[in-house]
């Protein structure tokens, strides 16, 4: 069977760190060429633009987007109108609006979308959803703390309109948490903390419930230089499911279990693989309805400025 031959736009930090990775050691998959406007990737053909790709590159049948939200959505419009299946990163563009037209697109085109909520593929998420599913809920608490000076260096783009700031750590908690609960939730309140630089929150405290009153309470920092904290605990009538480091651990009233050894990474291609051969797409819109409520009945705090 011949290899999906994927182009990739945005060589940064996760294509370096999990996507070219991941695709390398999968075999459905042939990296063929990258359009970056940072440093190059080795091995394969080079462009400045994705324009530059299309027009000038070797045939692809796929494009995946590690490039930052902001400018996303036109660039995957171009990848969908020139015919081609996308994995689009989180979140997957700047705006909801640009998300729901570019699943509409995907629909028209009749080629595959992924929206990649990588952190929906961490380990322990599957047998902690089927766990969930036969339990009475009562509350959920989600701690999604990190550094941002370690896992976005340098990067403004965070901080400018449509960068998310502390949200686009925070958005893979909200990509768990509605992955793993039955019912779509809804925001009732936020805090959202701004540096006075900055266009975006370092912090966020935020309120949601679903249409049965379930309480869930998220806690997001980006300042948070020592321990990185990404939990999520689930209280059930029938006892405690507690999520940590990021969904790569799961455990049950305090008793560690087993989890898939496969990492995020891997799993997302591996279902994006999958998506093209069924000719199907997973555009789930959840995870970035909830920041754009959050961001619309949110207050806001100014605190001092960010400094990288
Ligand atoms: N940094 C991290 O730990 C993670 C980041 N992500 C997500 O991945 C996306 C990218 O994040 P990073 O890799 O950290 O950012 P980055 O800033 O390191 O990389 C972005 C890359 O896109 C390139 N680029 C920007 N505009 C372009 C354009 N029009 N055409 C071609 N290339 C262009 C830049 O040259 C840069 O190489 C974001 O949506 C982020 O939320 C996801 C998981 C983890
Ligand atoms: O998606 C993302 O993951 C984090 C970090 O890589 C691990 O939590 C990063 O801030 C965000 O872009």
């Amino acid at each position: 069977m011949q290899p999906i031959r994927l182009g990739l736009v945005g060589y940064g930090k996760i294509a370096q760190d999990q996507h070219v990775p991941a695709i390398t050691a999968n075999p459905a998959f042939q990296l063929v060429a990258v359009a970056t406007q940072g440093q190059p990737c080795a091995g394969v053909e080079n462009f400045q633009s994705l324009n530059e790709l299309l027009e000038k590159g070797p045939q692809v049948d796929a494009i995946a987007f590690c490039t930052p939200p902001q400018g996303r959505f036109a660039l995957v419009q171009q990848a969908l109108a020139a015919g081609k299946h996308v994995l689009v990163e989180k979140p997957p563009c700047a705006t909801l609006g640009e998300a729901m037209a570019l699943a509409s697109q995907a629909a028209e085109q009749g080629v595959s979308g992924l929206f990649a909520w990588h952190s929906r593929y961490a380990p322990g998420i599957e047998a902690a959803r089927d766990w969930l599913a036969t339990r009475t809920l009562q509350s959920v608490q989600i701690d999604w703390k990190e550094d941002v000076r370690k896992w976005h260096p340098g990067q403004a783009w965070i901080w400018q309109p449509g960068g998310l700031g502390v949200f686009d750590p925070g958005i893979n908690a909200l990509s768990i948490t509605t992955h793993l609960l039955p019912l779509p939730l809804f925001v009732e309140s936020a805090e959202l903390r701004v540096p006075s630089n900055c266009q975006s929150p370092i912090a966020a405290s935020i309120k949601m419930s679903d249409a049965l009153q379930l309480d869930v309470r998220a806690e997001f920092d980006f300042d948070h230089g020592h321990d990185e904290l990404w939990s999520i605990e689930i209280r059930c009538a029938e006892g405690v499911l507690r999520l940590d480091n990021g969904g790569a651990l799961l455990s049950i009233d305090g008793v560690r279990q087993a989890v898939s050894e496969e990492g995020e990474y891997a799993a997302v291609y591996r279902h994006f693989q999958q998506l093209i051969g069924d000719k199907a797409s997973d555009l789930d819109l959840q995870p970035l309805r909830l920041v754009a409520d959050s961001f619309f009945v949110g207050s806001r705090a100014s605190v001092e400025p960010f400094h990288d």
